[in-house]
């Protein structure tokens, strides 16, 4: 597995692939592996030839300097991982190399009304920095396609967006959540977890679950109720947000009818902040 540093070297590592009309994929990840990125990479693997991950913690994206702080960058762990995996190469710059300009960079995009709800709201400006990474990571590897969680469900349709604002002729695969055998959504941040907080993050993928369960048993507003007595009188454990929204507008639902709906979820539990979704239809 190649590992490389610079947008140079990513681009001298391309071009023959690219000549030779080999399919890329790129998986832009933020490191501490797991196996949902794993599995980013398997589907990957089955949507094209060579497979980049990138490995970048990307700061115009962290709204809270303790987050970017404690992130946490097990980098040997990781390559090991991707070498593992057969990953073909990681692209992981440093900082100057993706914001030559430091902190004096211009970026605002029109991401529509959806970038200022839920994590928008929660992490103000969270979505233009994720889209200016993703862009400038699009514009170093120029990938046929590129694989997303559902996990970060809005991201996906942030990232979208982006790519129709440039009208980028790239392929988004979105990746279902991969979970732990008890229910809880894969993510770096569960390293942070107590083992208090293990247990009681398990309200997160167990409300979303009882929505599903019982969609068809009580009306939107009852179930959505029902979701957020979950998290009354647990310790430690805050509840940001719990809607069943608009699969594409993320607008809560006025209506079971809709074309597309989703629950989706964001707590604080102990110091760590969490997201899950489940998709309802
Ligand atoms: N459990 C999962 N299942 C599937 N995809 C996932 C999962 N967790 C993360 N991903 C996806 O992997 C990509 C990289 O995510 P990232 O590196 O931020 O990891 P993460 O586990 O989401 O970390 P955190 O949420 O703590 O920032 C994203 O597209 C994300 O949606
Ligand atoms: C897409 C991404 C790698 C951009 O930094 C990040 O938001 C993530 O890991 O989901
Ligand atoms: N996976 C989302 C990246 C973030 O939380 O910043």
């Amino acid at each position: 597995m190649e590992v490389l540093k610079t947008k140079a070297a990513l681009k001298a590592y391309l071009k023959p692939l690219k000549a030779a009309g080999k399919k890329i994929a790129l998986v832009p990840t933020m490191g501490a592996l797991h196996n949902g990125h794993i599995s980013l990479i398997k589907l990957a693997q089955e949507n094209a030839d060579v497979i980049i991950c990138s490995i970048f913690v990307n700061p115009t994206q962290f709204t809270d300097p303790k987050d970017l702080e404690k992130y946490p960058r097990p980098i040997e762990h990781d390559l090991a991982m991707l070498d593992e995996a057969g990953c073909n190469a990681v692209f992981m710059p440093n900082v100057e190399e993706m914001y030559p300009a430091g902190g004096d960079e211009n970026w605002h995009i029109d991401l529509g009304n959806a970038e200022f709800l839920l994590e928008g709201a929660f992490r103000k400006g969270h979505y233009q920095g994720v889209t200016q990474i993703v862009k400038k990571l699009f514009d170093a590897v120029e990938p046929d396609v590129a694989m997303f969680g559902q996990k970060d469900y809005q991201q996906v349709l942030m990232i979208k967006n982006m790519l129709e604002h440039f009208k980028l002729p790239i392929n988004i695969i979105t990746c279902p959540i991969i979970r732990e055998d008890d229910g809880l959504a894969m993510s770096s941040r569960n390293i942070h977890l107590s083992e208090t907080d293990r247990k009681n993050a398990l309200v997160l993928s167990k409300s979303l679950q009882f929505v599903v369960d019982n969609f068809n048993s009580f009306p939107l507003s009852e179930l959505e109720q029902q979701a957020k007595s979950f998290y009354d009188g647990i310790e430690g454990v805050e509840l940001d947000y719990f809607t069943i929204a608009n699969g594409d507008t993320l607008q809560a639902a006025a209506s079971k009818t809709e074309h597309k709906l989703v629950a989706l979820v964001a707590a604080k539990v102990g110091a760590t902040r969490l997201i899950d979704n489940m998709i309802i239809k």
